[in-house]
């Protein structure tokens, strides 16, 4: 068969950029497809939007505090289409690292249409049938909208409108304390919002219990409301919701869906080349293959993680797989993910209570707080701490909450994907003073027992005993 393409890449998110471009670079004859905007959720309406609003409201929430370090900020004034500026000028700065032509530059074809798969070869878009040997299906996800009564009669914001807000809410209801949920909350409260947070189950499910208290304690000083119930019912029009939940009704201008994901994977071809689903997304294996041979998915199309950096690891072992015949499985023991808030939460690895599941009675864990930290002291930001989770000497997991915890997440996926140990990790030299000595003090804690242990007392104290004798 001749083919017109040596792969055609689906989807033009980080995902799909990342497969598309790496086996381009290798000289591959590669068909890139994007139906809508070229960098897709991250850079239009997931992390780059809401970083930089995080940003915005970072500034209002410091000016607020009026005092401090003896040194006095006028009272914030919230302009929203500055903000709404600000938040669309960070994504146009970025937009020419994803775009048509730097794609085009590198070497890839471009299609700017919808694709429709038609055989396990082949694929449609616009009026040109295109055909390959590998196909890359990377069309990523959409927000989950929960079966909540009359939903459909209301207007309601998700990722997907909530940056093209032309006004600031005045009370911003959401549906979710997941990750887009919390981050949205704070930016939003900080903003100027009246904030309510809908959430049945607990707060950032995935993270750490004690990393997410202090945050909720955060939260509730700086007057987000959260009610611990399912969003059941609305009614009510634009600037006027009512929203039931449990046995409460709260009423709001404004109502965001942040309530999960839903794969991106029916409706162009797939099932009818037989391609079998999961709970939610595509079936891969650990080489992302799809059940279709040939066919590969990868980032927030298929169950799984859903984050740009796992979008950009999957394009990356599967452009490998595809260019140089490498078989390039999928490895999670250094995950990390970082939620945005302030302060942050950042994890690595397994949490205290996944370790214990599978670990046991081995799973030891060694807590620093920043109490302990000096720069965290000298800039009276010290809420937080780092928490170790470690087998032996073996790191499995990390979670740290502080200003900038995911800074500080390196070193550790260092450490637990053995390319340093704690030991090495405890007696680096680090710079004074510095967020990452924390990391150091957990790493040599660890260590001490062993360091100080008897063995050790006993030869210093042998050693100390000769150089009086014979000094
Ligand atoms: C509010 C928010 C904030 C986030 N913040 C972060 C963060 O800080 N850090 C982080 O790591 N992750 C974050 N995420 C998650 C991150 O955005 C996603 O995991 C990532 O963008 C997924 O990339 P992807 O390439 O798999 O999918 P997408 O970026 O969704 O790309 C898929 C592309 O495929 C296209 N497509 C779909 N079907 C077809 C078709 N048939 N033909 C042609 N094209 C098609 C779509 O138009 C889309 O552009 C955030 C998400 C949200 C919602
Ligand atoms: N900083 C980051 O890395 C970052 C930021 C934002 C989003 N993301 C990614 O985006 C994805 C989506 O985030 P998300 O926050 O939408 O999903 P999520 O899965 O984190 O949270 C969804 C929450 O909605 C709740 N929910 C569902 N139905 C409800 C109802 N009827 N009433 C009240 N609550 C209800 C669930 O209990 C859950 O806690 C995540 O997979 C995450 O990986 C990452």
């Amino acid at each position: 068969m001749k083919f017109t393409h040596d792969v055609i890449v689906i989807g033009g998110g980080a995902a799909g950029l990342t497969a598309a471009g790496g086996c381009a670079l290798f000289g591959l004859d590669v068909a890139l497809i994007e139906g809508c905007k070229m960098g897709g959720e991250c850079l239009n309406d997931g992390c780059v939007p809401s970083k930089a609003l995080i940003a915005a409201s970072k500034r209002a929430a410091e000016a607020r505090e009026r005092t401090r370090y003896g040194v006095t900020l006028a009272k914030p004034m919230v302009e929203w289409a500055g903000v709404h500026k600000h938040v669309h000028d960070a994504i146009a700065s970025i937009a020419p690292h994803d775009s048509e032509e730097r794609f085009e530059e590198i070497g890839c074809e471009v299609f700017r249409d919808w694709a429709q798969v038609t055989g396990p070869q082949s694929v449609e878009v616009g009026w040109r049938k295109l055909s390959a040997p590998r196909i890359v299906i990377a069309t990523g996800s959409k927000p989950a909208i929960p079966p909540i009564e009359g939903l459909d009669q209301v207007p309601f914001l998700t990722n997907e409108t909530l940056f093209d807000l032309d006004v600031l809410p005045d009370h911003l209801m959401i549906v979710g304390g997941g990750v887009v949920g919390m981050e949205m909350a704070q930016a939003f409260r900080r903003l100027g919002s009246v904030v309510t947070v809908i959430e049945p189950g607990d707060l950032m499910a995935r993270d750490d219990r004690e990393s997410v208290a202090v945050v909720r304690e955060v939260f509730e000083e700086e007057g987000v409301r959260f009610v611990s119930a399912k969003a059941q019912k609305v009614e009510g029009r634009a600037d006027a919701i009512r929203l039931h939940a449990g046995s409460e009704i709260i009423e709001g201008s404004h109502l965001l869906i942040a309530a999960g994901r839903r794969a991106n994977c029916n409706g162009f071809g797939l099932e009818e080349i037989g391609m079998k689903m999961g709970a939610n997304g595509i079936e891969v294996d650990q080489r992302r293959r799809t059940s279709v041979k040939g066919i590969y998915a990868i980032g927030d199309c298929r169950d799984g993680p859903r984050l740009t950096h796992v979008s950009g690891y999957e394009g990356s072992n599967v452009a490998l797989e595809i260019t140089l015949g490498l078989p390039t499985k999928v490895e999670w023991s250094a995950l990390p993910w970082c939620t945005y808030t302030d302060p942050e939460v950042a994890q690595i690895g397994l949490t205290e209570k996944d370790a214990r599941k599978k670990h046991g009675s081995r799973v030891t864990v060694v807590k620093e707080s920043f109490r302990d930290n000096e720069r965290a002291l000298a800039e009276g930001d010290d809420a937080g701490h780092l928490k170790l989770v470690l087998k032996g000497k073996k790191v499995l997991g990390a979670s740290i909450v502080g200003k900038n915890a995911g800074e500080l997440l390196l070193p550790l996926a260092q450490s637990i994907t053995g390319k340093s140990s704690t030991f090495a990790l405890g007696s680096a030299i680090i710079a004074y003073p510095t967020r990452s000595e924390i990391s150091k003090a957990a790493a040599f804690t660890a260590w001490e027992p062993t360091v100080f242990g008897a063995i050790p007392k006993k030869w210093a104290q042998f050693l100390a005993k000769l150089r009086r004798r014979h000094a």
